[in-house]
């Protein structure tokens, strides 16, 4: 399986929200991290043939995804931001019914609506109403609904929102799980949700990549250096400001700082191991010494 995007653009009048991409994915767990509004649902929903492209285009194992049509959605699994569901319905007539959507027929949809429950870890929840299910839960049925036609490129718009620590770590096991053999491209502005199963990283700003490749290669890609400092507490605004600080922990004789900085910020800092946070903080973080929104009201 490779998808291949070739100056991939998309326009809403005079923005654009998606700005000439090139890429190629083939199978395996690719992350795209981003902030809001950096583009990530407009790629995604490009990607699902829901949205057209202003110009560019996007193709399967060689073939215009817009023009295979049926062919491509046969391939295709997609868990939107915020998918519908039947609140009344059970979890178990819920994928019924989406399976009836898709055109599965009764048998086989029966067959794999058994297979995929458990696989999802919902076997005890089958006959409860979807509205009663937890926040996770619900994403979980949500991927069981993407997964029904046994699709070979699965697309996760931000599938880990509003679920607990518990829930993320259950859901990283279950993607990684069901990326064997497969495409799976999610996105998420939470560095820990694809760090440990990306095989491939892509950061996403202002409708363009800025970095892509393994954990470790975007990590390395970062120009600036990570120190570990002690400072006073009178002197933390003023390296808040001076700093992108990507952790303060407060103690009692002043606050341990970790800052990225090209150069040593205080005689005494220690240079520390970067992690994807700091990279994270480095492209998307607000800019040291720049005046927040309604700072100076
Ligand atoms: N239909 C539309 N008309 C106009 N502008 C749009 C439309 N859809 C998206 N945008 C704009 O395009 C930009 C990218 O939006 P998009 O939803 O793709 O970002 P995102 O990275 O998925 O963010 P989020 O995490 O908030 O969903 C935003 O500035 C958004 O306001």
């Amino acid at each position: 399986m490779e998808l291949e995007l070739i100056d991939l653009t998309k326009s809403f009048g005079s923005f654009t929200a998606v700005d000439h991409m090139n890429l190629t994915m083939t199978n395996g767990v690719y992350g795209l991290l981003g902030v809001n509004g950096a583009g990530k649902t407009t790629l995604m929903r490009m990607l699902c043939t829901l949205l057209r492209p202003t110009s560019g285009s996007i193709s399967c194992n060689g073939k215009d995804i817009f023009k295979m049509d049926g062919e491509y959605r046969k391939l295709l699994g997609y868990l939107p931001q915020d998918f519908g569901f039947y609140p009344e319905f059970t979890v178990q007539d819920y994928l019924l019914y989406i399976a009836a959507i898709k055109g599965i027929r009764p048998a086989p949809a029966r067959k794999k609506v058994r297979e995929l429950i458990p696989q999802v870890g919902l076997s005890k929840a089958a006959g409860k109403k979807m509205k009663k299910l937890s926040g996770g839960m619900k994403r979980r049925a949500g991927i069981a609904q993407a997964m029904l036609n046994n699709p070979k490129i699965l697309v996760l718009d931000e599938p880990t929102a509003g679920l607990d620590p518990n829930e993320r770590i259950r859901f990283r096991n279950l993607i990684s799980e069901l990326s064997e053999e497969r495409l799976v491209l999610l996105s998420t502005h939470i560095v820990s949700d694809i760090e440990y199963i990306a095989n491939k990283i892509w950061l996403m700003k202002d409708g363009t990549l800025v970095q892509e490749g393994t954990a470790q290669q975007v990590i390395d890609s970062m120009p600036e250096k990570v120190w570990h400092c002690r400072v006073d507490h009178t002197q933390i605004p003023e390296a808040m400001r001076r700093y992108k600080v990507s952790n303060m922990k407060s103690e009692p004789q002043g606050a341990l700082l970790r800052i990225i900085s090209p150069e040593r910020p205080y005689p005494d800092a220690v240079s520390a191991e970067p992690s994807l946070e700091d990279v994270f903080l480095y492209y998307f973080g607000e800019q040291p010494g720049k005046e927040k929104a309604g700072e100076s009201l």
